[in-house]
């Protein structure tokens, strides 16, 4: 048996203490935001266990970082302070480590029963942007929007395509999306609808948060862009594809996707992913030297989206994937961003896209999965084209 924890965690339990993600949360309503890790059912508050002295180490001994409202100091830092904080916490939560465990009113006032706690963004987001990178996506999105003809344009297979998103709709998971009005896709000869969305859509995607940044004007090296990494979240880059359909063309998208971009309160490290780690897939053509990796790699994550509708008590799995189905690495998607000179910044979100495996059940979002709405999806005893029973 590996690693164990004083603090008792279920076996089925996300947070363990190989994984020890990192949010921000209110241990009460009206207190502080402040860094914590999850374990188990609880949340470790970062700020206590700073406040106690236990990060004794080199780095983080005179560090303030803990007690920040929001992670962006910690991210600027670094692989070698994100490493000193993983073995101190992972010390701390030991099994075999007196420290905590046998201290009762530290262990009251750093461990927080996770349903106690409200969590927050964990990082003050400067920009976002959001990737194109599951092949099987594109080239459904392409049928759907482009006609069967050229579904996955030619630029594809050399570059990680992305847009420049909305960094202030970016929401922590649980709050509410307020349905967009705007203007839709026309039929035929008549004029744009305009009104509230009728085609609203998830994206399921994850997104990578950055570390510490670029100089304006100086890239970053593929086979360094993992040091720019601090880990990855869930995301859900919500869609109106009405809205979308018809404002893209020519410059892409815009009030079909600024109106809101969900995501995890949880940032799983890449340390913490590093034993789920495969190959990437073969990339053909090769990619320009600058794209090119000595290792090439993604993450083996499962992933899956349940629909609950309003009212039910039962979610419905609605589509079952993986990360490891991206074409264009996490590392090119970070060193092609920076590759004109474009700086990035600690807690920059650049999702990967929508991720889409290759069969029917793996889609990543009901513009696949109903096929533009043309079939329909079945939750239970109810069915859906698109996202809410209101019409
Ligand atoms: O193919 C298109 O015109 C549009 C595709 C998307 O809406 C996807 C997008 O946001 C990027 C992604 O999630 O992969
Ligand atoms: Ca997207
Ligand atoms: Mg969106």
């Amino acid at each position: 048996m590996g690693l164990q924890s004083f603090v008792e965690v279920h076996p089925d339990s996300h947070f363990p203490i190989q994984n020890l993600p990192y949010g921000v949360f209110r241990p009460e309503p009206g207190s502080e935001p402040r860094p914590g890790v999850a374990i188990g059912d609880y949340v470790l508050d970062l700020s206590a266990i700073a406040s106690a002295g236990l990060f004794d180490g080199p780095i983080l001994r005179r560090s303030d970082c803990f007690h920040q409202t929001n992670l962006n100091k910690l991210l600027g830092m670094g692989r070698p302070a994100w490493t000193e904080a993983r073995a101190t916490i992972q010390k701390i939560l030991s099994s075999t480590e007196p420290t905590l465990r046998d201290n009762a009113s530290l262990r009251q006032k750093a461990l927080v029963p996770m349903d106690k706690a409200e969590m927050l963004l964990p990082m003050a987001i400067g920009d976002y942007t959001d990737f194109f990178t599951s092949m099987h996506h594109t080239k459904n999105c392409g049928i759907i929007f482009r006609g069967p003809d050229t579904p996955i344009p030619p630029n594809w297979f050399h570059l990680p395509i992305a847009y420049h998103g909305r960094a202030s709709s970016v929401v922590v998971s649980g709050t509410d999306i307020v349905r967009p009005r705007g203007q839709g896709h026309p039929t035929d000869n008549s004029p744009p609808y305009f009104g509230p969305s009728l085609k609203l859509d998830f994206e399921l995607e994850m997104a990578v948060i950055v570390g510490p940044g670029n100089e304006l004007g100086k890239s970053i090296d593929v086979n360094e862009a993992a040091d720019h990494i601090f880990g990855l979240v869930l995301m859900n880059d919500w869609s109106a594809r009405d809205i979308q359909a018809w404002e893209y063309i020519p410059l892409g998208p815009f009030l079909g996707k600024s109106f809101g971009t969900t995501i995890s309160p949880w940032i799983v490290t890449l340390d913490a992913l590093e034993p789920f780690a495969c190959d990437a897939p073969k990339q053909n053509p090769r990619p320009l030297p600058y794209l090119a990796e000595k290792v090439s790699k993604i993450y083996d994550i499962s992933l899956e989206v349940r629909i609950k509708p309003a009212g039910e008590e039962q979610a419905h799995v609605v589509t079952r994937s993986n990360l490891k189905h991206l074409y264009w690495t996490l590392t090119q998607q970070l060193a092609h961003h920076t590759i004109n000179g474009c700086n990035l910044r600690p807690g920059d979100l650049l999702g990967t896209g929508t991720i889409s495996g290759p069969e029917p059940e793996s889609y990543g979002c009901l513009l696949e999965l109903t096929w533009n709405g043309q079939n329909l999806l079945s939750l239970g005893g109810t069915t859906r084209k698109f996202l809410g029973r209101w019409r």
